[in-house]
């Protein structure tokens, strides 16, 4: 018998063309708008057009935003002085990052036991957000206490580890992914991630992302982190719960397909808008949606929302 392809069950993405109307019925839609921070606000140290004025316009018009970063280099705290730098008003209680994500989910849902501690693939970002939530912690930013030749006698087994974490690390080394495959041997340690971004977008071009420091030890290991960044529903969870979320009413705006997009789709979102000013091109866009992974509306640049 011939097999037939099943029609996506969404509608195939289609870009706003700029008409005030479109655009103004486009936004009544929603209460909130979860906003991608890298690719969609800025890119590296460069600001994207007309974002300070676009985030006033939807605040005019009384719209919650919510900044949803995969970004766990930093902290929350440390991140709202990024959006200062760039002269975009936001509180640290609006930024909800994959290394905030990350701790609560170790700290309240999976407890991490007393007398246990966290192995870092890792920047400062979760370093802070662990110390927030009383997770302790070694590796990350800090130094190992030994000189890296001697890294085999310090690869575990270790008691006191229940858990490897990987995020962002632009300092990763042998000497840590030794650690971390070594701690990873025990089959009860725990292998998470922040996020697992393929690349990280920057101006003009893309440099390895956060999963580029999980994929060696899945390699070496044959285990998959579970990720609590973008499009984890853990993280949506906890997005929904602090911030009474009404998902009826809640807009996914981001860069990349299998993340941001993704996160609005699964996370049961009314709403996805694509931006092309960060990873996922306009081809790539067209041709998710013919599986049905697309965002229901695109534009070259969120600048254009205002008209
Ligand atoms: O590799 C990463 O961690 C990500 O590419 C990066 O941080 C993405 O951040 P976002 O676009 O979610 O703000």
């Amino acid at each position: 018998m011939a097999s037939e392809t099943a029609p996506p069950s969404r509608a195939p993405p289609r870009k706003l063309t700029g008409k005030k109307q479109e655009i103004d019925a486009f936004i009544d839609q929603f209460d909130t708008f979860l906003f991608d921070c890298d690719g969609v606000l800025w890119r590296g140290s460069v600001l994207l057009p007309k974002v300070v004025e676009t985030l006033e316009m939807l605040r005019s018009r009384g719209k919650k935003l919510v900044f949803v970063t995969n970004n766990s280099t930093k902290s929350r705290e440390t991140y709202s002085k990024t959006f200062a730098k760039f002269g975009i008003p936001v509180t640290v209680d609006e930024i909800f990052g994959s290394a905030y994500s990350t701790a609560v989910a170790i700290s309240r849902v999976h407890k991490i036991p007393e007398g246990k501690r966290v192995f870092l693939i890792a920047e400062a970002g979760i370093e802070e957000e662990f110390d927030a939530e009383g997770i302790p912690h070694f590796g990350g930013s800090q130094p190992l206490g030994f000189p890296d030749e001697d890294v085999a006698e310090h690869c575990g087994p270790d008691p006191t580890v229940w858990a490897v974490v990987t995020g962002l690390d632009r300092k990763l080394s042998y000497a840590k992914l030794a650690m971390a495959f070594g701690y990873l041997q025990d089959p009860n340690v725990h292998f998470f991630a922040t996020n697992v971004d393929s690349t990280f977008p920057m101006p003009g071009r893309l440099l390895p992302g956060a999963g580029s420091c999980a994929a060696p030890l899945t390699l070496m290991t044959g285990r998959t982190p579970v990720a609590f960044g973008k499009p984890s529903l853990a993280m949506m969870d906890s997005i929904e719960s602090k911030y009474k979320l009404d998902k009826e009413r809640a807009c996914m705006v981001g860069d990349r397909l299998n993340t941001d997009i993704q996160f609005g789709i699964q996370g049961g979102l009314k709403g996805t808008l694509a931006v092309l000013t960060g990873v996922s091109t306009e081809k790539e866009i067209l041709e998710a949606g013919e599986t049905g992974d697309g965002p229901d509306v695109y534009l070259d640049c969120l600048g254009d929302l205002l008209g």
